[in-house]
């Protein structure tokens, strides 16, 4: 099931592509001033099939998880954080609850691996295990249970475009997932820990230290091979991150654009990208998190974030920011005159000249 759904992937419509650039480029405006949103609506309209794309129905997708190497003391705060932050989403008081509500964008929690027992209207339950093992000593997760949580990902997205959902965003609740994400990133590129770990929530210098030398000595210990990304989830990934990552396959197998929000999503793209390097055409990134290695992810994936905000909350809390400007984006496409229909035998030109 899940090899399928990564080997029948298809790339995005080429023809589509050229057509939207073509009509683009007839609208009432110098060529390419509208810049990267341009580009965005090239993209959204090659992954839909159509130079007219639908309105879009917007939802972020938090995956909310546990990480045993916060017993390193490497994390920005108390594990509990997660299950409480977790359900403060459901209470809609949180970073990604605010910015969505003010860009129309709905919101799903997933429990995928909180350590608690939790439950709460809203809350969807699927637990794959109740966080992952410390990787600093044994691996993080069963690679069976690196797949189930790909599936929970793809799921996820499928569900949500079988309620007519067509655009997708990647958001995570996870003290210490900014751990598993360098670590994945390091296992993938063999990058030094200087590049790819920094303070995630915030992090004194002298726990920077450690956190990158935890995650150095787990890759020594576990040496998880850089060409088979589910070792890489299953030795020093996280449940959150491979929840994700499936989402981005998901996304990619439904043909509906999917938005990477911080340090987190990026990685969990990368992990996607890894699979089966066609997900990249589906994949919007939203904002270059302040978190260091998230620049190096994108370099690695080829991608350009639309926005500098030096945000790094996590949550997904760029994503519903992106959907804004991929709805202006759409709405050019759609709804702006071209050359033809705004400048009828050029009586407007004669007027502004005379
Ligand atoms: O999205 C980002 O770029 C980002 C960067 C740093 C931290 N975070 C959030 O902070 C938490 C992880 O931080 P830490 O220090 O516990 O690994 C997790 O819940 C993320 O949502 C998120
Ligand atoms: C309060 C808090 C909120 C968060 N949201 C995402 N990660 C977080 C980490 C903390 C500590």
């Amino acid at each position: 099931m899940l090899k399928t759904i990564i080997e029948t992937i298809e790339p995005v419509s080429a023809a589509i592509r050229t057509a939207a650039q073509t009509h683009i480029d007839s609208l009432v405006k110098p060529p390419g001033s509208l810049g990267k949103l341009e580009e965005i609506a090239v993209q959204v309209a090659a992954i839909s099939g159509t130079i007219t794309p639908a309105p879009r129905k917007k939802c972020t997708i938090v995956m909310a998880a546990d990480h045993g190497v916060v017993a390193e003391g490497i994390a920005c705060a108390p594990q509990e954080v997660t299950a409480i932050q977790s359900i403060n989403m459901l209470k809609n008081i949180t970073g990604i609850c605010v910015i969505s509500a003010a860009n129309g964008a709905d919101l799903r929690v997933v429990d995928i691996g909180i350590k608690p027992t939790i439950s709460h209207p809203g809350l969807i339950e699927r637990k794959i295990r109740p966080g992952t093992a410390n990787f600093a000593k044994e691996p993080a997760m069963e690679r069976r249970e690196a797949e189930q949580a790909l599936l929970v990902g793809i799921e996820m997205v499928k569900s949500l475009v079988a309620e007519g959902y067509n655009l997708i965003g990647t958001g995570e609740m996870g003290i210490g997932n900014t751990s598993c994400s360098s670590a994945v990133y390091m296992a993938f590129t063999g990058a030094h820990a200087d590049v790819a770990v920094g303070k995630g929530g915030g992090i004194s210098d002298e726990a920077l230290a450690r956190k990158k030398q935890v995650i150095s000595a787990a890759l020594a210990l576990h040496q998880p091979d850089p060409n088979d990304p589910l070792d890489v989830l299953a030795k020093v990934g996280g449940l959150d991150v491979a929840g994700m990552a499936g989402c981005f396959l998901g996304a990619a197998h439904c043909k509906v654009p999917v938005v990477i929000d911080g340090f987190i999503s990026a990685a969990a793209a990368l992990v996607a990208y890894r699979l089966n390097p066609l997900v990249k055409e589906y994949m919007i990134p939203s904002h270059l998190s302040a978190e260091p290695g998230y620049v190096h992810i994108m370099r690695e994936l080829g991608l350009e974030p639309m926005l500098h905000l030096n945000m790094r909350l996590g949550e997904g809390s760029g994503c519903p920011l992106a959907f804004g400007i991929i709805d202006a984006a759409l709405g050019m496409l759609t709804d702006m005159a071209t050359f033809d229909e705004a400048m009828i035998n050029g009586d407007y030109l004669v007027d502004i000249r005379s």
